[in-house]
């Protein structure tokens, strides 16, 4: 039976990767992505962005929609201070034990709790179900018309706070336009464009920053 890119994107993380180095991981990826096959990761370039808000926002509790093969995961979670926790969640049951090996291999669990399911669905129990109150920083990074609705979502159960931060991969390609146009007309944001390039390519691309004023 054939394998599937993520398979075949693990297997270069146990390869190549060394077990509880969260760094080598996210090198094999790109290696792997670079060299033999692209995929949807956020990529080297953008991951520096991403990297550089994280760093920043210096999050207690994070929320990650799409979760894919773990690549940001792993990214985020490797620059949260000790007590922090990554909440990621994925629809996808095939992508979702990639990642959990991939999260595993990078030794970063302790910080990472990955859920499968609709994010719809999920979102509206992070407060009983996962004892979280608000989201310092959410990446999102899924369907590109869920990210709108999510959003949303989560204003509604009362999951922002003023202050929180939402990044948006993705805003120009494959492009996320209701959510861009949301979050640059509303006055309840504060946002920012971090020019860049779609993962391993030289199309434009872009993060959104956006922060929640309450
Ligand atoms: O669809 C993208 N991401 C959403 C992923 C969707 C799939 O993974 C999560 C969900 O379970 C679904 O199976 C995407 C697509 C491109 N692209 O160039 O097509 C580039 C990216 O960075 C992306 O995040
Ligand atoms: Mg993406």
């Amino acid at each position: 039976t054939q394998s599937t890119r993520p398979q075949r994107l693990l297997s270069a993380v146990q390869k190549n990767a060394t077990r509880g180095d969260p760094c080598s991981v996210v090198k094999a990826i790109d290696q792997f992505c670079r060299s033999k096959e692209w995929a949807m990761n956020v990529g080297d370039e953008k991951g520096c962005i991403l990297d550089s808000v994280v760093s920043e926002v210096n999050p207690t509790t994070v929320l990650e929609l799409g979760t894919y093969c773990g690549y940001s995961t792993v990214r985020i979670a490797n620059l949260l201070p000790p007590h922090a926790k990554l909440i990621t969640l994925e629809f996808n049951p095939d992508f979702a034990a990639i990642a959990r090996q991939v999260i595993a291999w990078s030794g970063l669990e302790e910080k990472v709790q990955l859920v499968e399911g609709a994010s719809g669905d999920l979102i509206p129990k992070m407060k009983e179900d996962f004892g979280v109150k608000t989201f310092d920083l959410v990446f999102l990074d899924h369907w590109k018309d869920r990210y709108l609705p999510d959003t949303k979502l989560m204003e509604a159960c009362g999951l922002l706070r003023k202050g929180s931060i939402l990044l948006a991969d993705n805003v120009i390609c494959p492009g996320t336009p209701d959510y861009l146009e949301y979050v640059r007309s509303s006055p309840r944001y504060e946002s920012q464009y971090f020019k860049s390039h779609l993962e391993y390519t030289k199309v434009e691309d872009g993060l959104e920053k956006s922060v929640f004023l309450g």
